[in-house]
């Protein structure tokens, strides 16, 4: 077709071009309406081109990934998430290309070894991000590889070697415990209110400084944060939660170099960033003769130690990076997540004094029977022996799990069928331990509530609870720290029961809690009493 030029006092234009002109002094003349314009479009597609679209949940978040920064920043993503599912339904959509799923078969499926959901971008803004431990790799097979390597110091028979040690660390708990009292007693302390979760963290955080480093990082002989560390960690933990939700703001943030120029936001000033880099240097040279072993130490075998032997033994797949990197990344990982476990517990069990009744019955006639020693620590036999007290610790752990925020995983490429519907290649799937937990068909009507006798009723229902429970995870990414983490808490809190009395300082207070990606806890304080029981 011919085209016809157009006359203007400057000659002559196309078509083409006057009508390209005309929108293009439109746009300049409304660009705030243009711009409106464009992103309402956008959302729009994002909320209705989706196969997502079918999937009830928030309006923004069907739009944007920013509801979800907003549901981090609140604290309240595991409460958030329970409450989601009772008003949306099994499948919830979370973000414009993200479903939250309810269903705990599904969740088995999502987190099954092999079946090729990979861990999504969320994980690579927690630090180092230039070497990333086993938690924060997304590559599955360097993870595989770095993971076969640290599945040795981490197995039960290496922790049990390291027990004397967790010993150690109870046996100065208990100390500042009678401290406590004698101060209260000789009018000393103002109060007589102990802070009990701040001490169970306290001593979290210590024993993972004598597993990894064979160095206690002090909290507990202090009575307090050291060097605000703990803070440190919470605060960083609070960020990669936030930005980890839009990895891309990393690049402005933290991966800046200009980040670094900040005395108080460059990690390396961290304690315990400080500590692991220290005893990196007095283990070196690493060879064959010292194994890794702190040169000027009792001979202990670490968890630095063996991650060393590690590197020696293939410094091809596990560079001396990866040493520091996985034994640094245990202290972020097994901190807060092993206290947050224990301060659940404690809430539960003092908050019911029929379950703390039946707890102390249980475990008075165990020292009366000598099924349990009457002094000194417990082994992990011995509070094997304990079945109340492993089911409140069960029911407490499936209640309360210690990750708030969700695990998300990524769809293979050949998309994937769960709880019935399809989902193609790249949907993001979350599932949420708070939600899981809660599901009545697998742990009954009363699921909302903490009932230990579920886990004692019949053996094969507990069996089967214990399929779908997902406080450590799952699959090739299950928590590596689980063994680690359970025998100090077998070994410390029977530990703590049978020597003493507790009693909630505000009974019917909730205990403060925020989640980072571990649900971090305030507010658990007590009145301790040595047993038996002496009155003033
Ligand atoms: C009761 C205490 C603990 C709980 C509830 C817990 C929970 C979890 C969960 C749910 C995961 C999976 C996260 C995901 O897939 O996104 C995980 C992974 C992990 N945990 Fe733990 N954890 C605990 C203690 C520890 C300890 C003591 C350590 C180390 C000393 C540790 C180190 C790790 C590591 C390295 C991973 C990553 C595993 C992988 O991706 O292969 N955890 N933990």
């Amino acid at each position: 077709m011919a085209v016809t030029p157009l006359e203007t006092k400057t000659g002559t234009v196309s078509p083409t071009r006057a009508i390209v002109g005309t929108v293009m002094s439109a746009i300049a003349a409304h660009w705030i309406l243009f711009l409106v314009g464009v992103l309402v479009s956008r959302c729009m597609y994002k909320r209705y081109a989706s196969p997502l679209r079918q999937y009830p949940g928030p309006f923004l978040a069907s739009f944007t990934r920013l509801w979800k920064v907003y549901s981090t920043t609140t604290g309240r993503t595991h409460l958030q998430h329970i409450e989601l599912h009772r008003k949306y339904g099994p499948i919830v959509r979370i973000a414009p290309n993200e479903v939250s799923i309810a269903s705990p078969e599904a969740a088995r499926n999502l987190l099954s070894a092999g079946k090729r959901f990979h861990k999504t971008d969320f994980y690579g803004v927690f630090p180092p991000p230039e070497n990333p431990d086993i938690f924060t790799e997304i590559r599955e097979d360097v993870h595989a590889q770095k993971k076969r390597v640290a599945n040795v110091p981490y197995s039960m028979a290496a922790m049990q070697q390291l027990s004397p040690f967790i010993n150690d660390t109870i046996e100065l708990f208990m100390r500042r415990i009678e401290d406590h009292r004698a101060a209260t007693k000789n009018g000393s302390n103002k109060s007589p209110i102990f802070d009990l979760g701040a001490y169970l963290h306290y001593f979290a955080f210590d024993v993972l400084g004598e597993v990894a480093f064979s160095r206690s990082f002090g909290f507990l002989a202090e009575g307090r944060d050291v060097d605000g560390a703990i803070k440190t960690i919470d605060n960083s933990q609070a960020y990669n939660g936030i930005v980890g939700q839009i990895p891309e703001v990393d690049f402005l943030l933290r991966r800046n170099p200009l980040w670094k120029f900040i005395p108080a936001l460059n990690t390396k000033n961290a304690l315990i960033t400080r500590m692991a880099l220290e005893e990196m240097s007095n283990r070196r040279p690493f060879d064959k003769e010292n194994a890794g072993l702190l040169r000027t130490g009792d001979g202990r075998r670490d968890l630095m130690a063996s991650l060393i032997q590690g590197h020696l033994k293939d410094p091809e797949r596990f560079s001396e990076g990866d040493v520091f990197a996985v034994a640094h990344g245990a202290i972020f990982a097994g901190s807060d997540s092993t206290a947050s476990t224990m301060q659940s517990f404690f809430w539960h069990v003092l908050s019911d004094r029929r379950v703390y009744a039946k707890l102390n019955e249980e475990i008075d006639q165990a020292v009366a029977n000598e099924s349990i020693p009457s002094t000194g620590n417990l082994s992990w036999n011995e509070s094997q022996s304990l079945p109340y007290f492993q089911a409140c610790l069960r029911e407490a752990m499936r209640v309360r799990p210690a990750v708030g925020l969700n695990i998300t995983r990524l769809v293979p490429p050949e998309g994937t069928e769960l709880d019935g519907h399809h989902f193609k290649a790249g949907t993001r799937i979350a599932v949420n331990g708070w939600v899981l937990h809660r599901d009545q068909a697998t742990f009954g009507s009363d699921a909302d509530f903490f009932r230990p006798e579920r886990w004692l009723e019949d053996e094969e229902g507990a069996k089967r609870m214990d399929r779908f429970m997902f406080q450590f995870g799952g699959g090739s990414h299950v928590c590596i720290g689980r063994n680690l983490a359970l025998l100090e808490i077998n070994k410390v809190i029977p530990r703590l029961l049978r020597d003493y009395h507790f009693e909630l300082a505000h009974p019917g207070r909730e205990i403060k809690a925020f989640a980072t990606f571990f649900v971090v806890q305030e507010g658990l304080e007590v009145y301790i009493k040595k047993k038996p029981i002496e009155y003033p």
